[in-house]
Order: C-alpha cells, then structure tokens, then sequence
C-alpha cells in the first residue's frame, strides 16, 4: 500500500518511522511519502492560509495551495495499476471512522491524506477533487484537534495493522472489538498473564482450566458484561441474531 500525506507539518510523522508501521514500510508492505504543502505556495512567507469570506474567527486555508499540491502528487503516479488514491481529510465534520471502514482503507492501494490546520481547507477543494476521486471526509471522534494530523497518525495505524503480514498473529485482528462478525461491536473484556497471583489478585479460575469452550463464554460474558457497562449505546446494536441464549442471561 501506498501513503501520501500533504501537510505543513511533516515532521508531525515521525511516529510512523517506528514500531508496527515502521517495521511494515522497512518489508516494503507500506510505502509512506511525505509532502511539504508550503512547497506549492510562491510567496515569500510560504502562506497557505487567508481570512473567511462572511467573517468568523480564524483562518482558512488556501484552495490554490492545496490544488497545486495535490495534482501533483497524483501526477507522481501511485502503484502499478492503483489508478487515482483515494483521498481522505481528517475533520471533525466528516462520517465516524470505524474498525469497518479501516477494513474498507487496508484494500485501497493508494491513499492521499490531506490534514488541515486552522479552521479548514477551502471547501471548494473537496468539491473539486470529488469530481476526480473518491473522497472521504472522516472524524476520529466528537472532538476538535489543533490539526488534522493526529488523526491521520490514527487512522494509518489503524489501517497498517489491518494489512497481511503487518500483525504477526493474523487471529488477533480477526478478535479486533468492533471487527466484523462475532466481536463487531462488542468491547474486549479483561486480559491476563503470569504471575497467577498479583498482590493478592488472582486469575480468574477459569482461565487456568485449559477447558477451552468454557474459556471462550468466559469471554464473550465478559465482552458483553464491559459493553453493556461501558458502551451500552452498543448494545443496541447488535445485531439480536448474533446473540445466543446464553448472551441474553448475561
Ligand atoms: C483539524 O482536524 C480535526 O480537528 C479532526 C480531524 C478528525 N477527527 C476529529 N475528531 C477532529
């Protein structure tokens, strides 16, 4: 999978350098490029961002910049047979990026992320390259960043781990909370590890039984007793068929 990420502040993804994505772009799974968006301005402060029309506070950013910038890196060419990237904006205005939509990302070949500062781009870009691309404008939770930066660090790592060979155990993403099928929308319940007992805590009995059915509706009680506690807005939507007769005593 290709990356491209257009942002005045590159340096903001130096994270991707190391751990799980970091080792995934070294085996070549992932190529990640970085762009500079004052790269494409041609003033001599390099700026990006101007005044609203209709007044308000803050700044908007240029269309011009970001139109400059993101031809051009589709110009580069994507992967071999890749066709245009999809492109994704990280706002607070968009649709809730999910387990099932990072799924949808990890099959895309290309994708071009455009992170905004301020209080936005100009929307005639998204209306602009909708008309040539696909374009996602998603939101990583009901809140507002200083950029869209983080989200984008989210998102990629979020994707990068759904990719074959990124996770060595290709099981535990299948047991993802929220991954499609039987744990979508259920939340993981508690883990554990050695010692048997941690001052004073022991284990659970049954997870040192070795009985493995016994030990799989441990944890889905588990998983629906913490949903049910934590995320009852959840519950209600699961899907009433996945559930068997011994999950509604839970
Ligand atoms: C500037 O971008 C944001 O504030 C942002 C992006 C994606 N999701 C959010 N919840 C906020």
């Amino acid at each position: 999978m290709r990356i491209d990420i257009i942002s005045i502040f590159p340096e903001y993804f130096t994270p991707l350098e190391v751990s799980l994505v970091g080792k995934a772009r070294e085996r070549g799974i992932l190529d990640i490029r970085l762009h500079q968006l004052r790269d494409w301005t041609h003033d001599v402060h390099k700026t990006v961002d101007d005044t609203p029309y209709g007044g308000g506070p803050g700044m908007v950013m240029k269309p011009e910049v970001w139109g400059e910038a993101i031809d051009a890196v589709i110009a580069q060419g994507g992967p071999e047979g890749a066709g245009l990237p999809r492109m994704i904006v990280p706002t607070p205005s968009g649709r809730p990026f999910t387990q099932r939509v990072a799924l949808e990302y990890a099959r895309e070949p290309w994708l071009l992320f455009t992170p905004a500062r301020y209080e936005g781009i100009d929307a005639r870009v998204v209306d602009e390259y909708r008309s040539r691309l696909r374009v996602d404008e998603v939101s990583i939770g009901d809140y507002v960043l200083a950029g869209g930066e983080a989200a984008v660090l989210v998102i990629v790592e979020t994707v990068a781990r759904l990719l074959p060979g990124v996770i060595g155990n290709a099981q535990s993403v299948a047991d993802d909370s929220f991954a499609p099928g039987p744990m979508e929308n259920l939340l993981e319940g508690p883990v554990y590890t050695k010692p048997p007992v941690w001052r004073g805590h022991p284990v659970p009995e049954i997870l040192l039984s070795g009985h493995h059915a016994r030990i799989a509706r441990w944890r889905r009680d588990q998983a629906l007793r913490r949903t049910f506690e934590m995320r009852p807005d959840l519950i209600a939507r699961l899907d009433p068929e996945s559930l068997d007769e011994r999950d509604r005593e839970v």
